[in-house]
């Protein structure tokens, strides 16, 4: 069976903003649309930058530098009324860490706000390091949203960030770096979510910009702006993990066509996970297909570090039961800083389901068990409504509390997961 799964949300949200910085239109085929990447959308155009659809593609012609804010506000007297621009991120962390760079190297007051499970997320080292670089910026409660950043250009430097919470830190300051006047040099410290860093370099390269990697970690970006270059958005990996799942536990077999060996997306790694529970697993140069074993047997009694794919590791958590032996999964600490505690919230809807878990800090350990029915708590996290639906594939009388969450990433989520598996229930009743 052949997975339809959309375009890539950390593909599409750099693309955005790599396009919107460039000079010159670039057009972006099958961009994801979904809460997170309209967001980002919105944003951008709030900023000045033009985008338009044809067919699948979004057009956005660049302004080849920062975002310019209140052009146009002025008092009765003509005079600079100093108005801000308002910047709403809603849930999307992408939107939250990468625009204010964006912005600090443009000109005047920008103000990034989002809703309340944003602004639960932290971003004080982005922050302290636009500070230490020139911009002046005023945090929310908790080095958090509401974020304002009163620009004027940056001239680049050396700094040292903390990336433990979140690898979407530097990422925003490299994916705005050419747009500052001399070189930026970062080194990260603790860095989590590692291939996402190669994502972003890799397409800021393809807009053309100059990026040097050290020996020691540490990475200089050159100035020069960027470039128009068009691009082809692939599906994401991340999404695509609960169609292989899917195929896993079903005994069925899925194939995501336009996801390959060349991905530049870590995610995609979750099938070597799979594999360990037993499914078969194909990676060509053009698509990925998971098998399961008939029965839908999974292979359990192992540890594995998810640090670098966390987005994915619930999607075996929620299938864990299933497994022949306890499945732990390590290096996950960050995953309690995202849409929800992810550890804690997978671990309690375990428990629901009668399932014996066991947390740490920065792990979890499912053992096998019979799933009892249960509504599972979503806590407005797209990821624990997608990842215990594949859990439903297999277990009568699961049900969402929230199963609209998905549209932060895959709105026909459920439409799809029924058609390619008929006997899957509604959403309330997976
Ligand atoms: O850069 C990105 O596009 C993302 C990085 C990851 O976040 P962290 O770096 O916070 O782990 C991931 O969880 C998120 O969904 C998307
Ligand atoms: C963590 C996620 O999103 P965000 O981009 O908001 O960080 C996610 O999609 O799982």
């Amino acid at each position: 069976m052949t997975a339809r799964v959309p375009g890539s949300k950390s593909i599409t949200n750099r693309a955005l903003l790599l396009a919107a910085a460039a000079t010159g239109v670039t057009r972006l085929r099958a961009p994801l649309v979904s809460d997170d990447t309209l967001a980002f959308r919105t944003a951008l155009t709030g900023l000045g930058v033009r985008i338009t659809e044809t067919g699948d593609a979004w057009e956005v012609t660049g302004t080849g530098r920062g975002p310019v804010a209140a052009t146009n506000a002025t008092d009765a007297d003509g005079a600079d009324a100093g108005a801000d621009a308002r910047v709403w991120c809603a849930d999307a962390g992408t939107a939250a860490r990468f625009l204010p760079p964006f912005a600090a190297t443009g000109k005047g007051r920008f103000v990034f706000d989002g809703t309340d499970q944003l602004r639960a997320r932290p971003l004080r080292p982005l922050a302290d390091a636009l500070t230490a670089l020139g911009a002046e910026v005023s945090t929310g409660p908790g080095g958090a949203l509401p974020l304002t950043v009163t620009a004027d250009g940056l001239t680049g430097g050396d700094i040292t960030l903390d990336s433990s919470f979140s690898s979407q830190y530097l990422t925003g300051l490299l994916l705005s770096a050419p747009l500052m006047s001399a070189p930026l040099t970062v080194r990260a410290r603790s860095l989590v979510s590692r291939p996402y860093i190669d994502m972003t370099l890799a397409l800021m390269r393809h807009f053309g910009a100059l990026t040097e990697e050290h020996g020691d970690g540490a990475i200089t970006v050159h100035p020069g702006g960027y470039t128009a270059a068009d691009l082809t958005i692939e599906p994401d990996a991340s999404t695509a993990s609960y169609f292989f799942a899917a195929a896993a536990v079903t005994g069925r077999s899925v194939t995501v066509p336009g996801l390959g060996t060349g991905s530049s997306q870590g995610d995609l790694g979750f099938v070597e996970v799979l594999r360990r529970t037993g499914a078969e697993v194909e990676i060509t140069a053009s698509a990925t297909t998971v098998t399961g074993r008939p029965d839908g047997r999974l292979t359990g009694g192992f540890d594995v570090d998810m640090g670098n794919i966390s987005d994915t590791f619930m999607t075996l958590a929620a299938i864990a039961p299933l497994a022949d032996g306890p499945v732990t999964v390590t290096g996950i600490g960050h995953a309690r800083l995202k849409e929800s505690d992810r550890i804690g919230a997978v671990a309690r809807n375990l428990r629901a389901l009668g399932i014996h878990t066991e947390e740490g800090p920065e792990r979890i350990t499912v053992h096998p068990g019979a799933p009892r029915p249960a509504e599972i708590a979503c806590h407005r996290d797209h990821r624990i409504a997608m990842a215990f639906s594949v859990l439903g594939l297999r277990t009568g009388g699961i049900t969402l509390d929230d199963p609209a969450c998905v549209a932060k990433t895959f709105p026909g989520f459920h439409d799809e997961l029924r058609r390619l598996f008929p006997g899957a229930a509604t959403p309330q009743g997976i």
